[in-house]
């Protein structure tokens, strides 16, 4: 404001200077000149503080400042604001267009510039976070990391420099039209006839640089999708030798990216056509209608000086405000998918609303009558009626055909997914009704193809830990020589500090397993859910491996999705997976002895019968 002020004053100190000039006799004229020029130099001066302090706040808005006054429609966002300071005031007046959209962002709204864009991005990451698995089989990864760096980067600019630009250029060509009033109410009145046709230009050009922004993001998603997928899976691509094929797909995208920035660019460009046009049409008709009042001795070269600056000032304001506005719309678009992301509810709660949490666990599982079917594919159902229980304590092996649903089981179990109908629980609790994290804290889980994170060894099986920053290095050590990884990472040059790479890749199958048997022995779940490595180690690893998870399972309960003999024949029951129900269920003796059973089919099938074994079937 004081910026503004400063500038605005300007014309009119002009104009009074010029006044000087030509009504003043010779004595004083020097006189006045001097001194008006003295007072014009203190006031520029703080107006160039004035400005540098504008820039400076709009960024880092360090500065608290208390709140003079404020409208009462605010009132009620201003209660939900922890701190709250000038400049968040500001911002959220300035924003509030989106509030019609979206009522949470006054949340974010409450401080200025760059600290939005960190807000948005914490509860954007948050948000993604806290979404039911069902979401991400639906949303691809990249989009997902779209939103969070490109649409946020978006508004950020929409809301920083920009904002306190257009904020200024507002205050200017208030007063510039203020003050064209009060040089002359009649040439003014004139010159503001070009409003309503600008007006009318503005909401339409808005309107349609809203969706061209929009549709580019979405697009730059997809581009961004495309790219994360296969550079995440470049071993894949470099197999099939498909590098040129995925450059030929990535260029289609980015063409659509550039074929809707030259549309944007046509409409940019007509709108700021029109409004130079338009400012430069103001000068002239100042000048027309300006001389002729001159000429009626109704105005004197000073006064249509000072209007002349005050029409290029409002000029100048007047293509501010379109950039200002242009920016806007363009963060509007790219707002529109990210304050979906931004409300979305989960579809059941990760933590909060269900507090039970049974102080004892024994670990009796039971499916009651559980139907169920993927959300994606809701009308090709994986169970139908399901029923299965395994006791406290025990070992249950899985099996049955590929695709007949074992590892859903699994899913259902850490309730990642809920049931169509039928109940699941653990010692007679509905897991609806059952904290998720408690729940969650309760069972460990080694897949098939265990998935690390890319920071050390040690990091890796710290993260089993409920709070994986007080475990201790003996401990993480401990879980190690357990789970019959600690004389391969002791191999390693760097021991557990060795970083393991992107999901793990390097290091083998079996290594991983064994650190994912580590990192679950560190949480020591009452529960344990295991999918057996189907893909063969050597003899050695698979020894190893083996052995690791004996001792995994000890104690606890254990559902397991065998492909080994082995783990079937120790198994304290096995149950048989097919046709979206437990076909049978029952000790491996007894199941082999039934010779029309699925099981004893399965078993004859499998390659890695044993010979001994093959002659106890005959
Ligand atoms: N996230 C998902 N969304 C939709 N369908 C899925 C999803 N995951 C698995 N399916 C489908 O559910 C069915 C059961 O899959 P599941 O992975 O449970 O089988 P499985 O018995 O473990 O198979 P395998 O032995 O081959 O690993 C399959 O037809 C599969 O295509």
């Amino acid at each position: 404001m004081v910026s503004s002020a400063v500038t605005m004053s300007a014309p009119f100190f002009l104009g009074q200077v010029i006044d000087t000039i030509y009504t003043s006799s010779s004595e004083d004229f020097s006189a006045s000149l001097r001194s008006l020029c003295i007072m014009l130099s203190g006031v520029f001066l703080c107006g160039g503080a004035a400005n540098a302090a504008r820039v400076y706040l709009m960024q880092i808005s360090g500065e608290r400042h208390r709140l003079l006054s404020v409208h009462a429609e605010w009132v009620y966002i201003l209660n939900r604001c922890p701190s709250l300071d000038f400049l968040g005031v500001i911002t959220i007046v300035t924003l509030m267009p989106y509030r019609g959209t979206n009522r949470t962002f006054q949340k974010y709204v409450t401080l200025a510039g760059q600290q939005i864009v960190r807000n948005l991005r914490v509860f954007l990451f948050s948000s993604i976070l806290r979404q039911e698995v069902g979401f991400f089989d639906k949303t691809r990864t990249g989009e997902l990391i779209n939103r969070l760096s490109a649409d946020t980067a978006l508004i950020g600019r929409s809301v920083t420099d920009n904002l306190s630009d257009g904020l200024r250029a507002v205050a200017q060509a208030t007063a510039g039209v203020s003050m064209m009033f009060y040089v002359s109410p009649s040439l003014a009145a004139f010159v503001l006839l070009i409003v309503p046709p600008m007006a009318g230009l503005a909401v339409i050009y808005g309107r349609y640089l809203r969706s061209i922004s929009k549709r580019t993001q979405d697009s730059l998603a997809e581009a961004t999708q495309l790219a994360e997928e296969r550079i995440s899976n470049m071993r894949t691509v470099r197999a099939f030798g498909k590098e040129l094929t995925e450059v030929a797909k990535y260029t289609e995208k980015a063409n659509y990216v550039l074929h809707l920035a030259k549309q944007e660019a046509v409409l940019r460009a007509g709108f700021f056509g029109a409004t130079g046009l338009s400012g430069n049409i103001i000068i002239l008709s100042v000048l027309y209608k300006g001389g002729l009042l001159m000429a009626s001795e109704h105005m004197t070269v000073g006064e249509l000086s000072s209007f002349l600056m005050y029409a290029f000032w409002v000029g100048i304001s007047i293509a501010g405000m379109s950039s200002f506005y242009s920016e806007l719309m363009k963060g509007f678009g790219a707002g529109a998918r990210l304050w979906e992301l931004l409300d979305r509810k989960p579809e059941f709660p990760l933590n909060e609303g269900i507090v039970l949490r049974p102080e004892q666990l024994k670990g009796q599982l039971e499916f009651q009558n559980v139907s169920f079917a993927y959300p994606t594919r809701k009308d090709a159902p994986i169970f139908q009626d399901l029923s299965l229980s395994v006791p406290a304590g025990s070992v249950m092996a899985v099996v049955g055909p590929s695709g007949s649903g074992k590892s859903t089981l699994v899913s259902l179990l850490l309730r990642l997914y809920d049931p169509v109908a039928g109940v699941i629980t653990i010692d007679g609790h509905d897991v609806r009704d059952l904290n998720p994290y408690w729940l969650r804290s309760h069972i460990g889980t080694v897949s098939q193809e265990p998935v690390l994170f890319s920071c050390s060894i040690a990091e890796n099986i710290a993260y089993g830990a409920p709070d994986s920053g007080t475990v201790t290095v003996q401990e993480i050590h401990r879980a190690a020589q357990i789970a019959n990884a600690y004389e391969f990472v002791r191999g390693f040059p760097k021991g557990f500090d060795t970083v393991v790479g992107e999901k793990g890749v390097l290091l083998s199958g079996g290594q991983k397993q064994r650190i994912a048997i580590a990192r679950a022995l560190l949480k020591n779940p009452k529960i344990l859910l295991l999918d057996e490595a189907t893909s063969a180690l050597d003899a050695e690893n698979e020894f190893l491996v083996q052995e690791a998870l004996e001792r995994l399972m000890d104690g606890r309960t254990v559902l397991i999705i065998a492909h080994r003999l082995s783990t079937i024949q120790n198994a304290d029951a096995v149950a048989v997976l097919d046709q979206r129900r437990v076909v049978e269920c029952g000790q491996h003796a007894q199941l082999l002895g039934n010779r029309q059973g699925l099981f004893r089919k399965l078993m004859e099938k499998q390659a890695f019968l044993q010979e001994g074994q093959k002659q106890a079937l005959r």
